[in-house]
């Protein structure tokens, strides 16, 4: 069966590994990006932008500063608008997305939230007043924005922001106001040096009263200068753990006036005399947000795939050690506690890319509600992209972890590309809303369909499973072989302990109110409880998309697909064992059958390993990897890498020179 990426003068073992494919790569690829024109369409990207001058990195970021990456990136952001279109459809948001990856990299950008966030905001937020002059001029890129949202003092609890927008009447301005110290913006992204505008969320206060945080549009800098206008400080906050190119910045406000629909207003308004209009959903404002949680699936999800390609590729080329004595030094990929660590995230990075895509088509069709007037649809997605974004996240960064583990030493360094890779990642668990935050929406929402199922009321989409009666008794490991049968049985047994979890965690949250608590103090008392049961809720959906997917693919690929799928479902089991124990619905002798059916999966995967992550399809640019370049010549690269440490300009260091020699020269002298 057909690898497509088997090339002559590869490294040996990796092409000896391609060639073990037992199905076709490109329909896989083109089952993963929607079919087999947008794969070819990828490709041709990739194809134009290795060639183009415009995006040549003659050193690596990894040896220049923060400022000289942040120009090389900028200049590289200012051919891919003026040229966009030389590379791909410029409308078209996976092949944008796609473009920006492999001309400009992963580490941020100047217009990353402009198109990230600013732009949704406005799309999604604002009125036709505003946006027929915003929007086109955003669009055309004559301004660039951030949303500003997060404070130095505040960034979870939204209620508690201190920024201040007092209607005045008499003009019919908003006064918008930073009173104190940690009322400043900081945090948001591209606000310190590239944007000139900014969604900026406030209090809204009208006639002494406060509303509650609303959007308002605020010009921060000259057009013509790009100098900071009266009244307004902003700045960089500095290096972080990753993101060198994202200027994330600082903002404060000296009572600056923006015109009245300067207001983010299609759900919420304030008419010219002051009368404050509600959304027709309380939480409308924070639409942005569930739109970049839905979206972050996907980039979790490739962030992985990333990180799985280097690993398993590295571990097919290196040798280290034998299995038996007397034969040769074993790739290391054929140890079982290498294919342990990496197998499981090749597995979870395609169950998330699926499962992207599920919560795409629930998003989408939010939004044609929402037109039409509807907002029903609403509080499952704000749930299930609220878990979602907290699981992914972890799973990803624990994954990529693991990864770079796998990969020894060399993990450890640049080269690999992991570091900065889990860096860029990890950050997704704090942006966008804190995990154990993010969590507890899921856990409300599981509270209110504990109450529904027990009322025998109707239960939405991701709950539907709390109506389902449980049988009492795994069938885990008594289906005689039949994979199908094996499958229900690990979903129905994950469904089982979800669901049990949150009735658990709902008896005790009211146990505690009963003992005298006020509500919220009793749900503090079990939060850890209230997350757990969200987590696993969470992964059931998971699991439930994963196999959706597997089950309607097409027959040339479901076999590994398959194979795939039960790999990750006894992963999935056998790590949430104890859950399926507590209450006896499996029993020891069921874990242990899941443990041995897993390390069988190992087995069965190891021929298909390598193609499995060719078949993510992404370049050696996207990679940015010394050990995972598809070659798999690794060695030779990895010397090559390091002769462009700016330590090695020269053989004698300055500062060896000035301190080392004299230092050893002095302690020869004393002899
Ligand atoms: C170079 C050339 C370019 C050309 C390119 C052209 C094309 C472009 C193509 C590609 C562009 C790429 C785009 C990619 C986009 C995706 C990736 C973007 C990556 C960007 C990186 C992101 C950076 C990070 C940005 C940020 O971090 S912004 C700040 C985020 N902040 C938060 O998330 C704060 C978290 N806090 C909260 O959300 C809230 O405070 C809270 C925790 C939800 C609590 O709120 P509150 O106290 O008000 O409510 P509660 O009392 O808890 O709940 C009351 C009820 O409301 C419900 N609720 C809450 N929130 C919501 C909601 N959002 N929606 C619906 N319902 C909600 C809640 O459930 C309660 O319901 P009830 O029924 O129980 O009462
Ligand atoms: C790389 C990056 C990019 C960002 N980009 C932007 C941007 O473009 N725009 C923007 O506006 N913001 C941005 N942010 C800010 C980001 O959205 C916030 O940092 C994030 O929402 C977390 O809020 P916080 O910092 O207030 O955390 P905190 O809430 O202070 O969290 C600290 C700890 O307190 C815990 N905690 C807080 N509240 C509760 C609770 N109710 N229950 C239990 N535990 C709780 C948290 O779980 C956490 O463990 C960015 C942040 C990063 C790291």
């Amino acid at each position: 069966m057909p690898n497509r990426c088997i090339k002559e003068g590869d490294n040996p073992d990796l092409t000896k590994e391609r060639k073990t494919c037992t199905f076709d790569t490109d329909e896989l690829t083109a089952n993963l990006y929607g079919s087999r024109n947008n794969m070819e369409r990828r490709r041709e990207i990739t194809k134009k932008i290795s060639a183009d001058p415009d995006f040549a990195d003659p050193i690596p970021h990894d040896f220049l500063s923060r400022e000289k990456c942040i120009e090389a990136t900028a200049k590289k952001t200012k051919a891919v608008v003026q040229r966009g279109s030389e590379f791909c459809d410029v409308t078209n948001y996976y092949e944008m997305l796609h473009l920006i990856n492999e001309a400009i990299g992963i580490g941020g950008y100047p217009l990353a939230l402009h198109y990230g966030m600013f732009l949704p905001a406005l799309e999604g937020q604002a009125e036709k007043e505003l946006t027929d002059d915003i929007i086109p001029r955003a669009k055309n890129l004559e301004v660039i924005g951030a949303y500003a949202q997060t404070e130095m003092g505040h960034g979870t609890n939204l209620r508690e922001l201190e920024t201040t927008a007092t209607y005045d009447k008499a003009t019919q301005e908003f006064i918008i106001n930073t009173p104190t110290r940690s009322a400043m913006k900081w945090w948001p992204g591209n606000l310190g040096k590239m944007s000139n505008y900014a969604v900026v969320t406030c209090q809204l206060f009208i006639d002494g009263r406060k509303i509650g945080p609303h959007n308002f549009l605020v010009q921060l800098r000259c057009e013509k200068t790009h100098e900071p206008l009266p009244g307004i400080i902003v700045g960089d906050i500095g290096p972080k753990m990753a993101f060198d190119t994202n200027d994330n910045g600082f903002l404060a406000l000296d009572n600056i006036r923006v015109p009245r629909k300067n207001m983010l207003m299609k759900h919420a308004k304030v008419s010219p005399d002051g009368v404050y209009t509600p959304p027709m959903h309380a939480k409308l404002n924070y639409g942005t947000m569930v739109y970049v949680r839905a979206h972050m699936l996907y980039a979790h999800g490739q962030f992985l795939a990333t990180a799985a390609i280097v690993a398993t590729r590295y571990s097919a080329v290196r040798r280290q050690g034998r299995i038996e004595h007397g034969v040769p030094e074993v790739q290391i990929l054929d140890y079982q506690t290498q294919q342990h660590r990496i197998f499981p995230q090749i597995a979870r990075a395609y169950a998330i890319i699926f499962t992207y895509m599920d919560i795409k088509d629930q998003y989408d069709a939010m939004i044609k509600g929402i037109a039409e007037g509807q907002t029903d649809l609403l509080p499952d997605l704000h749930a299930i992209t609220s878990g979602l974004k907290s699981v992914v996240t972890h799973m990803a960064g624990l994954g990529i972890e693991q990864c770079r583990m796998a990969c020894g030493g060399h993990g450890y360094s640049d080269a690999s590309g992991l570091p900065k890779l889990y860096g860029v990642q990890i950050g997704g668990c704090t942006y966008e809303g804190e995990n154990m935050v993010m969590l507890q929406q899921t856990a409300r929402y599981l509270m209110k369909a504990v109450a529904s199922a027990l009322q025998g009321k109707p239960l939405s989409h991701s709950v539907a499973y709390f109506g389902k009666k449980s049988s009492g008794k795994s069938r885990i490991g008594k289906e005689g072989g039949d994979i199908a049968r094996e499958h229900e049985a690990m979903l129905e047994a994950l469904e089982h302990a979800a669901c049990r979890l949150s009735v658990e965690a709902s008896q005790m949250w009211e146990k505690r109110g009963r003992g005298g608590e006020t509500k919220e103090r009793a749900w503090n008392g079990v939060t850890v409880e209230m997350n757990r049961a969200a987590r696993v809720h969470t992964r059931v959906f998971m699991a439930r998309s994963f196999h959706r997917r597997v089950t309607s693919s097409p027959p040339s690929i479901r076999p590994v697909l398959t194979d795939l799928l039960s790999l990750y479902l006894h992963y999935e089991c056998v790590d949430m064992a104890h859950h399926l124990l507590e209450d006896g619905f499996c029993s020891g002798e069921q874990i242990r059958y899941l443990k041995s059916r897993l390390y069988e999966d190992l087995t069965t995967l190891r021929p298909n390993a390598v193609s499995l992550v060719d078949s993510f399809d992404q370049s050696d640019r996207e990679l940015n990897s010394v050990l995972g370049r598809r070659d798999g010549n690794v060695y030779e690269a990895l010397y090559q890498w390091a002769r462009k440490s700016e330590l090695n300009y020269t053989d004698v260091l300055p500062a060896v020179q000035k301190y080392v020699m004299p230092m050893m020269e002095e302690n020869r002298s004393k002899l």
